[in-house]
């Protein structure tokens, strides 16, 4: 068959989730959700604010907060998360629970990340909480990756696993947990392999890039998050897990915006911002693996499947069709530039 014959023009799907999504707050918050609700009928909404979200009250406050700031019109179901503290009590688990708005609880270990500074030191403070955490089923989502500063930034998740994961999972094997946003052929076999309740997160940046994208003809800002993109061998071993229909493996777009002027300065913050575009771009990467039929589970079943929830009950359809991003987007009273700022991409959300 020619290249013509098997091009595919558009493809429709059940609305998807996108399950590791920053949405901030305030005026940001207000700029940023109407991208992510076009797009997604639910997010796992990250709690990495600041002060960070380490309550039920809180994160119901935020949840408030969110649906508020949805513009009129717009359907879009925030799924809320609490931040892991060295100190969050047992009961606040339970309270979690009860609340039926809290969907998972979120460990950064401390310096890992942005706002990651109130995050644990050591999980070993945290055994009592975990311990109820894996009682009542409430999902721990891990940012996974060492900050012992001996450790090479691009080992960093590699060395996360045999560090933390595995004793983790030995001594709470019937934990659910989610390796968030995995960027390396390390992590993807683990999650594969491993025996029990785990899956993982994939944004659509860590199949598009490797790391020679942050450094092509100069330093790119804009292509800096955390972990940090990986080797060409590690990209394509996340292509793989993502289109091979394994059902631990899903969407999360870990869309992170930050203003322009943080991003591209001497001491610029981690994260990109793909809210606007993220489905277009997970369609070019699977498309590019010849994989666009196994878009749908990636993006809208094996996510609802691990958290217990139905399946979003409208669709979507991308059209093969170029359009040109936007160089900026309003971000409160600044500016956000968003991944593949200025450059044409092949697939529009319709
Ligand atoms: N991914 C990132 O580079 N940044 C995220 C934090 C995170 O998910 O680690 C952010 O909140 O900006
Ligand atoms: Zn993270
Ligand atoms: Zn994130």
């Amino acid at each position: 068959m020619s290249d013509l014959e098997t091009t595919q023009d558009s493809i429709t799907i059940t609305r998807p989730d996108d399950w590791h999504l920053h949405l901030r707050d305030g005026a940001t918050l207000a700029s940023v959700l109407p991208h992510s609700a076009r797009q997604f009928g639910r997010a796992i909404v990250m709690p990495n604010l600041k002060p960070p979200v380490t309550t039920t009250a809180a994160a119901e406050a935020y949840r408030s907060r969110i649906l508020a700031a949805l513009p009129e019109g717009m359907s879009f179901d925030p799924l809320m998360t609490l931040y892991l503290t060295n100190n969050t009590a047992p009961d606040e688990i339970r309270r979690a629970q009860d609340s039926g708005i809290v969907h998972a609880v979120k460990l950064y270990p401390a310096g890992a990340t942005t706002n990651s500074d109130a995050g644990v030191t050591d999980l070993s403070n945290c055994y009592k909480t975990l311990e109820v955490m894996q009682e009542v089923g409430m999902p721990f989502l891990v940012h996974g990756e060492v900050t012992d500063p001996e450790i090479d930034l691009f080992d960093r998740e590699a060395v996360f696993i045999e560090r933390v994961m595995r004793p983790l999972r030995r001594d709470f094997p019937a934990l659910n947990i989610v390796f968030e946003h995995i960027t390396t052929k390390h992590a993807a076999q683990y999650v594969a392999e491993a025996e029990g309740p785990i899956a993982a997160t994939i944004t659509a940046h860590h199949l598009l890039y490797n790391r020679n994208d942050i450094f092509k003809g100069g330093i790119r800002p804009h292509y800096y998050c955390l972990p940090v993109l990986k080797r060409e061998e590690h990209r394509l071993a996340l292509v793989t897990a993502a289109t091979s229909g394994d059902e631990r493996f899903f969407l999360g777009t870990d869309s992170a915006p930050h203003a322009q002027g943080a991003k591209e300065a001497a001491c610029g913050c981690a994260g990109c911002y793909t809210a606007l575009h993220a489905m277009e771009l997970y369609a070019e990467a699977f498309e590019r693996a010849g994989a666009l039929d196994k878009l749908e589970a990636f993006a809208s079943f094996n996510g609802p499947a691990f958290y217990g929830l139905p399946r979003n009950t409208g669709t979507i359809t991308l059209k093969r069709e170029q359009w040109t991003l936007p160089q900026t987007l309003p971000l409160a009273d600044q500016q956000v530039v968003p991944l593949n700022a200025g450059e044409t991409i092949n697939w529009k959300m319709v």
